[in-house]
Protein backbone atom coordinates (compact mmCIF):
# COMPACT_ATOMS: atom_id res chain seq x y z
CA UNK A 1 0.00 0.00 0.00
CA UNK A 2 1.15 3.53 -1.21
CA UNK A 3 -0.91 5.64 1.87
CA UNK A 4 1.50 6.71 4.42
CA UNK A 5 -1.59 7.57 5.90
CA UNK A 6 -2.63 5.10 8.64
CA UNK A 7 -5.97 6.29 9.44
CA UNK A 8 -8.45 2.95 8.38
CA UNK A 9 -10.89 5.94 7.01
CA UNK A 10 -8.20 6.95 4.64
CA UNK A 11 -7.72 5.69 1.16
CA UNK A 12 -5.31 6.47 -1.91
CA UNK A 13 -8.26 6.21 -4.18
CA UNK A 14 -11.96 6.29 -3.76
CA UNK A 15 -14.39 5.66 -5.92
CA UNK A 16 -18.38 6.69 -5.88
CA UNK A 17 -20.71 4.00 -7.77
CA UNK A 18 -19.06 0.85 -8.83
CA UNK A 19 -20.44 1.08 -12.69
CA UNK A 20 -18.24 0.57 -15.43
CA UNK A 21 -15.95 2.99 -15.38
CA UNK A 22 -15.25 3.17 -11.63
CA UNK A 23 -14.80 -0.60 -11.05
CA UNK A 24 -12.23 -0.85 -14.13
CA UNK A 25 -10.42 2.55 -12.47
CA UNK A 26 -9.97 0.58 -9.11
CA UNK A 27 -9.46 -2.53 -10.60
CA UNK A 28 -6.52 -1.32 -13.01
CA UNK A 29 -5.13 1.32 -10.39
CA UNK A 30 -5.03 -0.17 -6.87
CA UNK A 31 -2.65 -3.21 -8.23
CA UNK A 32 -0.83 -0.98 -10.64
CA UNK A 33 -0.12 1.75 -8.20
CA UNK A 34 -0.31 -0.59 -4.85
CA UNK A 35 -3.18 2.13 -4.01
CA UNK A 36 -5.33 1.77 -1.08
CA UNK A 37 -8.86 1.45 -3.16
CA UNK A 38 -12.23 1.17 -2.35
CA UNK A 39 -15.67 1.23 -4.01
CA UNK A 40 -18.75 2.52 -2.32
CA UNK A 41 -21.98 0.70 -4.08
CA UNK A 42 -25.46 0.98 -2.35
CA UNK A 43 -27.19 -1.87 -4.22
CA UNK A 44 -25.67 -2.96 -7.80
CA UNK A 45 -22.09 -4.42 -7.81
CA UNK A 46 -20.34 -3.76 -10.79
CA UNK A 47 -23.04 -1.07 -11.88
CA UNK A 48 -26.33 -0.80 -14.11
CA UNK A 49 -25.25 -3.16 -16.81
CA UNK A 50 -24.86 -5.75 -15.70
CA UNK A 51 -27.32 -6.24 -13.23
CA UNK A 52 -30.52 -4.20 -14.37
CA UNK A 53 -29.51 -2.64 -17.84
CA UNK A 54 -27.66 -4.05 -20.88
CA UNK A 55 -27.30 -7.74 -20.18
CA UNK A 56 -30.38 -8.24 -18.58
CA UNK A 57 -32.34 -6.73 -21.21
CA UNK A 58 -30.14 -8.45 -23.59
CA UNK A 59 -30.80 -11.49 -21.83
CA UNK A 60 -35.00 -11.27 -21.62
CA UNK A 61 -34.59 -10.11 -25.61
CA UNK A 62 -32.90 -13.54 -26.50
CA UNK A 63 -35.70 -15.10 -24.87
CA UNK A 64 -38.38 -13.73 -26.47
CA UNK A 65 -36.21 -13.86 -30.11
CA UNK A 66 -36.32 -17.94 -29.43
CA UNK A 67 -40.58 -17.47 -29.16
CA UNK A 68 -40.74 -15.48 -32.05
CA UNK A 69 -38.48 -18.41 -34.19
CA UNK A 70 -40.31 -20.89 -32.55
CA UNK A 71 -43.52 -19.37 -34.07
CA UNK A 72 -41.99 -18.60 -37.39
CA UNK A 73 -40.12 -22.22 -37.43
CA UNK A 74 -42.82 -23.57 -40.08
CA UNK A 75 -41.70 -21.27 -42.46
CA UNK A 76 -37.76 -22.63 -42.18
CA UNK A 77 -39.76 -26.10 -42.79
CA UNK A 78 -39.77 -27.37 -39.04
CA UNK A 79 -43.45 -28.44 -37.77
CA UNK A 80 -44.74 -28.93 -34.34
CA UNK A 81 -42.48 -25.64 -33.07
CA UNK A 82 -45.63 -25.39 -30.39
CA UNK A 83 -44.64 -22.48 -27.82
CA UNK A 84 -45.97 -21.89 -24.59
CA UNK A 85 -43.87 -18.79 -22.61
CA UNK A 86 -43.38 -19.17 -18.64
CA UNK A 87 -42.25 -15.80 -17.42
CA UNK A 88 -41.18 -17.23 -14.40
CA UNK A 89 -39.02 -18.74 -16.39
CA UNK A 90 -38.09 -16.20 -18.60
CA UNK A 91 -36.90 -13.94 -15.43
CA UNK A 92 -35.23 -16.72 -13.40
CA UNK A 93 -33.01 -17.09 -16.52
CA UNK A 94 -32.03 -13.77 -16.49
CA UNK A 95 -31.04 -13.68 -12.73
CA UNK A 96 -29.35 -16.56 -13.07
CA UNK A 97 -27.14 -15.09 -15.25
CA UNK A 98 -26.95 -12.27 -13.21
CA UNK A 99 -26.35 -14.01 -10.06
CA UNK A 100 -22.86 -15.23 -12.19
CA UNK A 101 -21.58 -11.99 -13.41
CA UNK A 102 -21.97 -11.01 -9.40
CA UNK A 103 -20.11 -14.01 -8.73
CA UNK A 104 -17.43 -13.12 -11.27
CA UNK A 105 -17.82 -9.23 -10.22
CA UNK A 106 -17.02 -9.80 -6.57
CA UNK A 107 -14.02 -12.15 -7.91
CA UNK A 108 -12.29 -9.60 -9.38
CA UNK A 109 -12.73 -6.68 -6.72
CA UNK A 110 -11.12 -9.46 -4.22
CA UNK A 111 -8.69 -10.49 -6.87
CA UNK A 112 -7.44 -6.86 -7.68
CA UNK A 113 -7.21 -5.80 -3.73
CA UNK A 114 -10.40 -3.47 -3.96
CA UNK A 115 -12.21 -3.27 -0.87
CA UNK A 116 -16.21 -3.03 -1.71
CA UNK A 117 -17.70 -0.57 0.98
CA UNK A 118 -22.01 -0.99 0.94
CA UNK A 119 -23.77 1.90 1.48
CA UNK A 120 -25.29 5.13 -0.03
CA UNK A 121 -22.11 7.53 -0.35
CA UNK A 122 -22.47 11.65 -0.09
CA UNK A 123 -19.59 14.42 -0.11
CA UNK A 124 -19.06 16.28 3.40
CA UNK A 125 -16.28 18.30 2.28
CA UNK A 126 -13.73 18.15 -0.50
CA UNK A 127 -11.68 14.79 -0.06
CA UNK A 128 -14.35 13.37 2.43
CA UNK A 129 -17.43 11.30 1.68
CA UNK A 130 -19.79 9.59 4.49
CA UNK A 131 -21.15 6.36 3.89
CA UNK A 132 -24.49 5.32 5.71
CA UNK A 133 -24.95 1.45 5.29
CA UNK A 134 -25.89 -1.33 7.25
CA UNK A 135 -22.80 -1.20 9.24
CA UNK A 136 -23.74 2.53 10.63
CA UNK A 137 -22.23 5.62 9.11
CA UNK A 138 -18.30 6.03 7.87
CA UNK A 139 -16.40 9.27 6.85
CA UNK A 140 -13.69 8.39 4.74
CA UNK A 141 -11.16 10.07 3.02
CA UNK A 142 -9.46 10.32 -0.07
CA UNK A 143 -5.94 11.55 -2.44
CA UNK A 144 -8.02 10.95 -5.01
CA UNK A 145 -12.21 10.31 -5.38
CA UNK A 146 -13.69 9.17 -8.67
CA UNK A 147 -17.51 9.86 -9.15
CA UNK A 148 -19.60 7.21 -11.25
CA UNK A 149 -23.12 7.22 -9.65
CA UNK A 150 -24.56 6.77 -13.03
CA UNK A 151 -28.34 7.82 -13.54
CA UNK A 152 -31.65 6.39 -13.35
CA UNK A 153 -35.33 6.33 -15.71
CA UNK A 154 -36.87 9.78 -15.56
CA UNK A 155 -40.79 9.70 -14.96
CA UNK A 156 -41.93 12.65 -16.39
CA UNK A 157 -44.38 15.03 -14.33
CA UNK A 158 -47.42 14.17 -15.76
CA UNK A 159 -50.56 14.13 -13.44
CA UNK A 160 -51.42 10.56 -12.40
CA UNK A 161 -48.16 9.13 -14.35
CA UNK A 162 -46.05 8.63 -10.98
CA UNK A 163 -48.90 7.65 -8.67
CA UNK A 164 -50.16 4.97 -11.65
CA UNK A 165 -46.87 3.47 -10.54
CA UNK A 166 -45.08 2.83 -13.86
CA UNK A 167 -42.85 0.14 -14.56
CA UNK A 168 -39.14 1.18 -15.64
CA UNK A 169 -36.33 -1.02 -17.21
CA UNK A 170 -36.09 -2.29 -13.34
CA UNK A 171 -39.10 -3.68 -12.65
CA UNK A 172 -40.01 -4.79 -16.27
CA UNK A 173 -37.54 -7.16 -15.90
CA UNK A 174 -39.29 -8.43 -12.75
CA UNK A 175 -42.89 -9.05 -13.99
CA UNK A 176 -44.13 -12.78 -13.66
CA UNK A 177 -46.26 -12.05 -16.20
CA UNK A 178 -46.63 -11.30 -19.58
CA UNK A 179 -48.57 -7.63 -19.56
CA UNK A 180 -51.90 -8.20 -21.79
CA UNK A 181 -51.46 -4.31 -23.46
CA UNK A 182 -48.49 -2.77 -22.36
CA UNK A 183 -48.33 0.94 -22.91
CA UNK A 184 -44.46 1.85 -23.97
CA UNK A 185 -43.82 5.68 -22.96
CA UNK A 186 -41.18 6.53 -25.04
CA UNK A 187 -39.73 5.30 -28.73
CA UNK A 188 -36.43 5.58 -27.97
CA UNK A 189 -33.64 2.71 -27.26
CA UNK A 190 -35.03 1.35 -24.47
CA UNK A 191 -38.66 1.77 -25.58
CA UNK A 192 -38.08 0.03 -28.43
CA UNK A 193 -36.03 -3.00 -27.46
CA UNK A 194 -38.85 -3.50 -24.94
CA UNK A 195 -41.67 -2.87 -26.98
CA UNK A 196 -40.44 -5.62 -29.38
CA UNK A 197 -39.25 -8.56 -26.97
CA UNK A 198 -42.69 -8.25 -25.07
CA UNK A 199 -44.65 -8.43 -28.23
CA UNK A 200 -42.88 -11.14 -29.32
CA UNK A 201 -43.64 -12.78 -25.78
CA UNK A 202 -47.29 -12.31 -26.77
CA UNK A 203 -47.91 -8.68 -25.33
CA UNK A 204 -49.94 -6.50 -27.24
CA UNK A 205 -47.84 -3.06 -27.60
CA UNK A 206 -49.00 0.50 -28.21
CA UNK A 207 -45.62 2.66 -28.17
CA UNK A 208 -46.51 6.29 -27.37
CA UNK A 209 -43.89 8.89 -28.95
CA UNK A 210 -43.97 12.87 -28.77
CA UNK A 211 -41.81 13.47 -31.43
CA UNK A 212 -43.13 12.64 -35.23
CA UNK A 213 -40.88 9.99 -35.48
CA UNK A 214 -39.06 7.54 -33.27
CA UNK A 215 -35.24 7.46 -32.51
CA UNK A 216 -35.51 11.04 -33.71
CA UNK A 217 -31.66 11.24 -33.94
CA UNK A 218 -31.59 9.07 -36.53
CA UNK A 219 -32.21 9.69 -40.24
CA UNK A 220 -35.69 9.44 -41.37
CA UNK A 221 -35.36 6.21 -43.71
CA UNK A 222 -33.62 3.98 -40.82
CA UNK A 223 -36.29 5.27 -38.24
CA UNK A 224 -39.38 4.70 -40.56
CA UNK A 225 -37.86 1.30 -41.99
CA UNK A 226 -37.80 0.20 -38.50
CA UNK A 227 -40.85 1.26 -37.23
CA UNK A 228 -42.58 -0.16 -40.36
CA UNK A 229 -40.59 -3.89 -39.14
CA UNK A 230 -42.05 -3.73 -35.64
CA UNK A 231 -45.90 -2.52 -36.95
CA UNK A 232 -45.70 -5.86 -39.08
CA UNK A 233 -44.80 -7.30 -36.22
CA UNK A 234 -48.33 -6.29 -34.82
CA UNK A 235 -46.75 -3.02 -32.64
CA UNK A 236 -49.09 -0.17 -32.81
CA UNK A 237 -47.10 3.48 -32.92
CA UNK A 238 -48.81 6.81 -31.54
CA UNK A 239 -46.09 9.49 -32.89
CA UNK A 240 -46.78 12.99 -31.77
CA UNK A 241 -48.55 12.45 -29.07
CA UNK A 242 -48.03 14.36 -25.71
CA UNK A 243 -49.88 12.74 -22.44
CA UNK A 244 -51.52 14.88 -20.04
CA UNK A 245 -52.93 13.00 -17.79
CA UNK A 246 -52.42 9.32 -16.47
CA UNK A 247 -55.35 7.41 -14.43
CA UNK A 248 -55.30 3.62 -13.02
CA UNK A 249 -52.11 1.48 -12.00
CA UNK A 250 -50.00 -0.12 -14.08
CA UNK A 251 -50.46 -3.62 -13.55
CA UNK A 252 -54.37 -3.61 -13.41
CA UNK A 253 -55.62 -0.83 -15.41
CA UNK A 254 -53.92 2.29 -16.91
CA UNK A 255 -55.67 5.12 -19.11
CA UNK A 256 -53.29 7.96 -20.69
CA UNK A 257 -55.46 10.86 -21.98
CA UNK A 258 -53.74 13.05 -24.22
CA UNK A 259 -53.70 14.61 -28.16
CA UNK A 260 -52.07 12.97 -30.88
CA UNK A 261 -51.54 14.98 -34.10
CA UNK A 262 -53.54 17.45 -31.87
CA UNK A 263 -56.57 15.27 -31.94
CA UNK A 264 -57.88 14.04 -28.36
CA UNK A 265 -56.46 10.87 -27.91
CA UNK A 266 -57.08 8.15 -25.37
CA UNK A 267 -55.37 4.68 -24.53
CA UNK A 268 -55.69 2.11 -21.94
CA UNK A 269 -53.64 -0.36 -21.07
CA UNK A 270 -52.90 -3.29 -18.46
CA UNK A 271 -49.17 -1.94 -17.23
CA UNK A 272 -47.37 1.39 -18.83
CA UNK A 273 -43.52 1.35 -19.42
CA UNK A 274 -41.72 4.62 -19.01
CA UNK A 275 -38.97 4.83 -21.26
CA UNK A 276 -38.44 8.51 -21.59
CA UNK A 277 -34.82 9.48 -21.17
CA UNK A 278 -32.56 9.26 -18.07
CA UNK A 279 -31.86 11.44 -15.07
CA UNK A 280 -28.02 11.63 -13.89
CA UNK A 281 -27.68 10.27 -10.04
CA UNK A 282 -26.16 13.65 -9.00
CA UNK A 283 -28.33 15.32 -6.62
CA UNK A 284 -28.13 15.06 -2.91
CA UNK A 285 -24.69 13.61 -2.82
CA UNK A 286 -23.57 16.64 -2.14
CA UNK A 287 -20.94 17.74 -5.25
CA UNK A 288 -21.88 21.61 -4.44
CA UNK A 289 -20.29 21.08 -0.89
CA UNK A 290 -17.12 19.54 -2.32
CA UNK A 291 -16.75 22.34 -4.47
CA UNK A 292 -17.67 20.57 -7.57
CA UNK A 293 -19.95 21.96 -10.61
CA UNK A 294 -22.55 20.84 -12.42
CA UNK A 295 -23.86 21.72 -16.20
CA UNK A 296 -27.31 23.22 -17.13
CA UNK A 297 -28.69 19.78 -17.07
CA UNK A 298 -27.02 17.91 -14.05
CA UNK A 299 -24.48 16.04 -15.28
CA UNK A 300 -21.09 16.60 -13.48
CA UNK A 301 -18.25 18.92 -15.31
CA UNK A 302 -15.63 17.51 -16.72
CA UNK A 303 -12.58 18.70 -18.83
CA UNK A 304 -11.39 16.76 -21.63
CA UNK A 305 -9.48 14.24 -19.23
CA UNK A 306 -12.66 13.64 -17.03
CA UNK A 307 -11.56 16.11 -14.60
CA UNK A 308 -14.18 18.39 -12.36
CA UNK A 309 -13.76 21.51 -11.19
CA UNK A 310 -12.29 20.02 -8.04
CA UNK A 311 -8.67 19.12 -8.84
CA UNK A 312 -8.21 15.54 -8.05
CA UNK A 313 -11.82 14.48 -8.46
CA UNK A 314 -13.04 12.88 -11.31
CA UNK A 315 -16.11 12.03 -13.34
CA UNK A 316 -17.05 9.30 -15.63
CA UNK A 317 -20.20 7.40 -16.81
CA UNK A 318 -24.03 8.43 -17.28
CA UNK A 319 -23.32 11.23 -14.54
CA UNK A 320 -20.76 13.14 -16.09
CA UNK A 321 -22.81 13.51 -19.97
CA UNK A 322 -20.55 10.87 -21.26
CA UNK A 323 -22.88 9.12 -24.28
CA UNK A 324 -25.11 6.80 -22.50
CA UNK A 325 -23.51 3.45 -23.63
CA UNK A 326 -21.47 1.13 -21.64
CA UNK A 327 -18.51 0.61 -24.00
CA UNK A 328 -18.22 5.28 -24.00
CA UNK A 329 -17.81 4.21 -20.12
CA UNK A 330 -15.27 2.13 -20.47
CA UNK A 331 -13.50 4.52 -22.39
CA UNK A 332 -14.26 7.34 -20.15
CA UNK A 333 -11.83 4.51 -17.67
CA UNK A 334 -8.90 4.57 -20.21
CA UNK A 335 -9.08 8.06 -20.00
CA UNK A 336 -9.01 8.73 -16.23
CA UNK A 337 -6.40 5.46 -15.99
CA UNK A 338 -4.18 7.35 -18.44
CA UNK A 339 -4.23 10.62 -16.62
CA UNK A 340 -3.50 8.83 -13.10
CA UNK A 341 -0.83 6.61 -14.70
CA UNK A 342 0.68 10.06 -15.97
CA UNK A 343 0.55 9.49 -19.91
CA UNK A 344 0.53 12.01 -21.81
CA UNK A 345 -2.44 13.49 -22.54
CA UNK A 346 -3.98 13.11 -25.95
CA UNK A 347 -5.75 16.17 -27.15
CA UNK A 348 -9.57 16.13 -26.97
CA UNK A 349 -9.67 12.37 -25.83
CA UNK A 350 -12.86 12.52 -24.48
CA UNK A 351 -14.82 15.13 -27.61
CA UNK A 352 -13.04 13.32 -30.24
CA UNK A 353 -13.72 9.61 -29.45
CA UNK A 354 -15.48 7.37 -31.89
CA UNK A 355 -19.20 7.21 -30.54
CA UNK A 356 -20.95 3.53 -32.02
CA UNK A 357 -24.04 1.88 -31.35
CA UNK A 358 -26.41 -1.20 -31.38
CA UNK A 359 -29.87 -1.34 -30.82
CA UNK A 360 -30.50 -4.69 -29.82
CA UNK A 361 -34.27 -5.14 -32.05
CA UNK A 362 -34.42 -7.50 -34.64
CA UNK A 363 -32.48 -6.74 -37.08
CA UNK A 364 -30.27 -4.25 -35.05
CA UNK A 365 -29.77 -0.83 -36.02
CA UNK A 366 -25.88 -0.36 -36.04
CA UNK A 367 -24.06 3.42 -36.67
CA UNK A 368 -21.07 5.04 -36.37
CA UNK A 369 -19.88 8.77 -37.05
CA UNK A 370 -22.06 11.33 -39.34
CA UNK A 371 -25.47 10.95 -40.16
CA UNK A 372 -26.85 11.65 -43.67
CA UNK A 373 -29.44 14.41 -42.25
CA UNK A 374 -26.05 15.71 -39.99
CA UNK A 375 -23.71 15.83 -43.12
CA UNK A 376 -26.31 17.74 -44.94
CA UNK A 377 -27.16 20.24 -42.28
CA UNK A 378 -23.30 20.97 -41.55
CA UNK A 379 -23.35 21.21 -45.45
CA UNK A 380 -19.86 18.64 -45.77
CA UNK A 381 -19.54 17.09 -49.19
CA UNK A 382 -20.55 13.83 -49.26
CA UNK A 383 -21.18 10.83 -51.55
CA UNK A 384 -23.00 7.75 -50.39
CA UNK A 385 -24.00 4.46 -51.40
CA UNK A 386 -27.08 2.04 -49.76
CA UNK A 387 -27.07 -1.57 -50.00
CA UNK A 388 -30.55 -3.53 -49.55
CA UNK A 389 -30.07 -6.37 -46.25
CA UNK A 390 -30.73 -8.35 -49.01
CA UNK A 391 -27.80 -8.11 -50.81
CA UNK A 392 -25.59 -9.29 -47.62
CA UNK A 393 -26.11 -13.02 -49.07
CA UNK A 394 -25.77 -14.20 -45.55
CA UNK A 395 -29.12 -12.62 -44.84
CA UNK A 396 -30.66 -14.89 -47.40
CA UNK A 397 -29.56 -18.28 -45.86
CA UNK A 398 -31.72 -16.77 -42.99
CA UNK A 399 -34.51 -15.49 -44.12
CA UNK A 400 -33.92 -12.21 -42.54
CA UNK A 401 -33.16 -9.67 -45.20
CA UNK A 402 -35.13 -6.69 -44.15
CA UNK A 403 -33.82 -3.57 -44.05
CA UNK A 404 -30.50 -1.97 -45.69
CA UNK A 405 -27.25 -0.10 -45.02
CA UNK A 406 -25.41 2.68 -46.11
CA UNK A 407 -21.93 4.76 -46.33
CA UNK A 408 -21.40 8.59 -46.42
CA UNK A 409 -17.77 9.29 -48.30
CA UNK A 410 -15.98 12.29 -48.22
CA UNK A 411 -14.25 14.05 -51.07
CA UNK A 412 -11.22 12.62 -49.85
CA UNK A 413 -12.27 8.51 -50.02
CA UNK A 414 -12.50 8.52 -46.05
CA UNK A 415 -15.32 7.04 -44.37
CA UNK A 416 -17.68 9.87 -42.48
CA UNK A 417 -20.22 7.52 -41.37
CA UNK A 418 -22.37 3.83 -41.58
CA UNK A 419 -25.46 3.08 -40.73
CA UNK A 420 -26.71 -0.55 -41.31
CA UNK A 421 -30.29 -2.01 -39.91
CA UNK A 422 -30.03 -5.22 -40.65
CA UNK A 423 -29.49 -8.90 -38.77
CA UNK A 424 -26.55 -8.75 -36.50
CA UNK A 425 -25.43 -5.07 -37.99
CA UNK A 426 -23.69 -4.53 -34.76
CA UNK A 427 -20.72 -6.88 -35.49
CA UNK A 428 -20.32 -5.17 -39.23
CA UNK A 429 -19.09 -1.78 -37.18
CA UNK A 430 -15.26 -3.02 -35.86
CA UNK A 431 -14.02 -3.04 -39.40
CA UNK A 432 -15.59 0.38 -40.23
CA UNK A 433 -14.69 1.62 -36.98
CA UNK A 434 -11.04 1.10 -37.44
CA UNK A 435 -10.93 2.60 -41.37
CA UNK A 436 -12.44 5.46 -40.27
CA UNK A 437 -10.30 5.26 -37.19
CA UNK A 438 -7.17 4.74 -39.50
CA UNK A 439 -8.62 7.48 -41.97
CA UNK A 440 -8.01 4.42 -44.69
CA UNK A 441 -10.06 5.20 -47.96
CA UNK A 442 -13.06 3.38 -48.11
CA UNK A 443 -11.83 1.26 -51.32
CA UNK A 444 -9.18 -0.69 -48.44
CA UNK A 445 -12.78 -2.16 -47.07
CA UNK A 446 -14.23 -2.44 -50.80
CA UNK A 447 -10.94 -4.87 -51.73
CA UNK A 448 -10.74 -7.12 -49.39
CA UNK A 449 -10.97 -10.71 -49.30
CA UNK A 450 -13.91 -11.41 -46.56
CA UNK A 451 -15.13 -15.11 -46.28
CA UNK A 452 -18.74 -15.67 -47.99
CA UNK A 453 -21.19 -15.87 -46.69
CA UNK A 454 -20.28 -13.75 -43.49
CA UNK A 455 -22.34 -11.09 -43.04
CA UNK A 456 -19.42 -8.73 -43.32
CA UNK A 457 -18.65 -10.02 -46.97
CA UNK A 458 -21.58 -7.47 -47.56
CA UNK A 459 -19.57 -4.24 -46.90
CA UNK A 460 -17.57 -5.29 -49.82
CA UNK A 461 -20.68 -4.58 -52.07
CA UNK A 462 -21.65 -1.78 -49.93
CA UNK A 463 -18.37 0.09 -50.20
CA UNK A 464 -18.01 -0.91 -53.68
CA UNK A 465 -20.99 0.47 -54.80
CA UNK A 466 -19.69 3.75 -54.18
CA UNK A 467 -20.34 6.65 -56.76
CA UNK A 468 -17.25 8.23 -58.31
CA UNK A 469 -16.27 11.46 -57.67
CA UNK A 470 -18.24 13.66 -59.88
C1 LIG B 1 -32.42 -1.02 -19.94
C2 LIG B 1 -31.08 -0.49 -20.39
C3 LIG B 1 -30.40 -1.16 -21.39
C4 LIG B 1 -29.17 -0.69 -21.80
N1 LIG B 1 -28.53 -1.36 -22.80
C5 LIG B 1 -27.32 -0.93 -23.21
C6 LIG B 1 -26.61 -1.67 -24.19
O1 LIG B 1 -27.10 -2.67 -24.73
N2 LIG B 1 -25.38 -1.24 -24.56
C7 LIG B 1 -24.82 -0.13 -23.99
O2 LIG B 1 -23.68 0.20 -24.34
N3 LIG B 1 -25.47 0.59 -23.05
C8 LIG B 1 -26.70 0.20 -22.65
N4 LIG B 1 -27.36 0.89 -21.66
C9 LIG B 1 -26.70 2.07 -21.06
C10 LIG B 1 -25.69 1.64 -19.98
O3 LIG B 1 -26.32 0.74 -19.10
C11 LIG B 1 -25.18 2.83 -19.18
O4 LIG B 1 -24.71 3.84 -20.06
C12 LIG B 1 -24.06 2.40 -18.27
O5 LIG B 1 -24.46 1.34 -17.42
C13 LIG B 1 -23.62 3.58 -17.42
O6 LIG B 1 -22.64 3.18 -16.53
P1 LIG B 1 -22.25 4.11 -15.30
O7 LIG B 1 -21.06 3.52 -14.70
O8 LIG B 1 -22.19 5.52 -15.72
O9 LIG B 1 -23.48 4.01 -14.30
P2 LIG B 1 -24.11 2.76 -13.54
O10 LIG B 1 -23.75 1.50 -14.20
O11 LIG B 1 -25.53 3.07 -13.32
O12 LIG B 1 -23.35 2.72 -12.14
C14 LIG B 1 -23.59 3.63 -11.13
C15 LIG B 1 -23.54 2.90 -9.80
O13 LIG B 1 -23.47 3.85 -8.76
C16 LIG B 1 -24.29 3.42 -7.69
N5 LIG B 1 -24.60 4.64 -6.92
C17 LIG B 1 -25.27 5.73 -7.37
N6 LIG B 1 -25.31 6.67 -6.40
C18 LIG B 1 -24.67 6.15 -5.32
C19 LIG B 1 -24.39 6.64 -4.03
N7 LIG B 1 -24.77 7.87 -3.63
N8 LIG B 1 -23.71 5.84 -3.17
C20 LIG B 1 -23.32 4.59 -3.55
N9 LIG B 1 -23.55 4.08 -4.76
C21 LIG B 1 -24.21 4.86 -5.64
C22 LIG B 1 -25.45 2.75 -8.36
O14 LIG B 1 -26.09 1.84 -7.48
C23 LIG B 1 -24.77 2.05 -9.53
O15 LIG B 1 -24.39 0.74 -9.20
C24 LIG B 1 -28.60 0.47 -21.21
C25 LIG B 1 -29.28 1.14 -20.20
C26 LIG B 1 -30.51 0.66 -19.79
C27 LIG B 1 -31.22 1.39 -18.68
N1 LIG C 1 -28.69 -0.82 -27.09
C1 LIG C 1 -28.23 0.19 -26.39
O1 LIG C 1 -27.07 0.62 -26.52
C2 LIG C 1 -29.11 0.83 -25.36
C3 LIG C 1 -30.28 0.20 -24.95
C4 LIG C 1 -31.07 0.83 -24.00
C5 LIG C 1 -30.68 2.06 -23.49
N2 LIG C 1 -29.53 2.63 -23.90
C6 LIG C 1 -29.10 3.96 -23.38
O2 LIG C 1 -30.02 4.42 -22.41
C7 LIG C 1 -30.44 5.74 -22.74
C8 LIG C 1 -31.83 5.97 -22.26
O3 LIG C 1 -32.80 5.28 -23.07
P1 LIG C 1 -34.28 5.82 -23.21
O4 LIG C 1 -34.96 5.00 -24.22
O5 LIG C 1 -34.87 5.99 -21.86
O6 LIG C 1 -34.06 7.31 -23.72
P2 LIG C 1 -33.99 7.90 -25.20
O7 LIG C 1 -33.51 9.29 -25.04
O8 LIG C 1 -33.26 7.00 -26.11
O9 LIG C 1 -35.51 7.91 -25.71
C9 LIG C 1 -36.52 8.57 -25.01
C10 LIG C 1 -37.68 8.78 -25.96
O10 LIG C 1 -38.80 9.17 -25.21
C11 LIG C 1 -39.44 10.24 -25.87
N3 LIG C 1 -40.19 10.97 -24.84
C12 LIG C 1 -39.69 11.72 -23.82
N4 LIG C 1 -40.69 12.18 -23.04
C13 LIG C 1 -41.85 11.70 -23.58
C14 LIG C 1 -43.21 11.81 -23.22
N5 LIG C 1 -43.59 12.49 -22.14
N6 LIG C 1 -44.13 11.19 -23.99
C15 LIG C 1 -43.76 10.48 -25.09
N7 LIG C 1 -42.48 10.34 -25.47
C16 LIG C 1 -41.53 10.93 -24.72
C17 LIG C 1 -38.31 11.02 -26.50
O11 LIG C 1 -38.77 11.85 -27.54
C18 LIG C 1 -37.42 9.88 -26.98
O12 LIG C 1 -37.78 9.42 -28.25
C19 LIG C 1 -30.30 5.82 -24.24
O13 LIG C 1 -30.10 7.14 -24.66
C20 LIG C 1 -29.12 4.95 -24.54
O14 LIG C 1 -27.95 5.73 -24.53
C21 LIG C 1 -28.74 2.05 -24.84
Amino acid sequence: MTTANSDPNHYDLLVLGSGEAGKFIAWTIAPKLHYRTAVIERRYLGGSCPNIACLPSKNFIHSANIVYDAKIAHTRGILDAAVEVEMMAVMERKREMVRGLMEMHEGKFRDFGVEVIWGEGRFVGNTNIEVIGEGGKRVLTADRIVVCTGSRAKIDDIPGLKEAKPLTHVEIMELDVVPTHLIVLGGGYIGLEFTQAMRRLGANVTVIEKNASVLKKEDKDISDALLGILEKEGVNFRTETIIKEVSGQSGTMVTLRGTAAGMPFEVTGSHILCATGRFPNTEDIGLEEAGIKLTGKGFVETDEDLRTSSQDIFAVGDCAGSPNFTHVAFDDFRIVRDVLLGKTAIDKRKSSRQVPFTLFTTPELAHVGLREHEALSIGIKFRISKLPMNGFLKTRTLGETSGFAKVLIADDDTILGFTALGVGAGELLPVVQLAMKRGLPYTDIAEMVITHPTLSEGLVFLFSGVPAKG
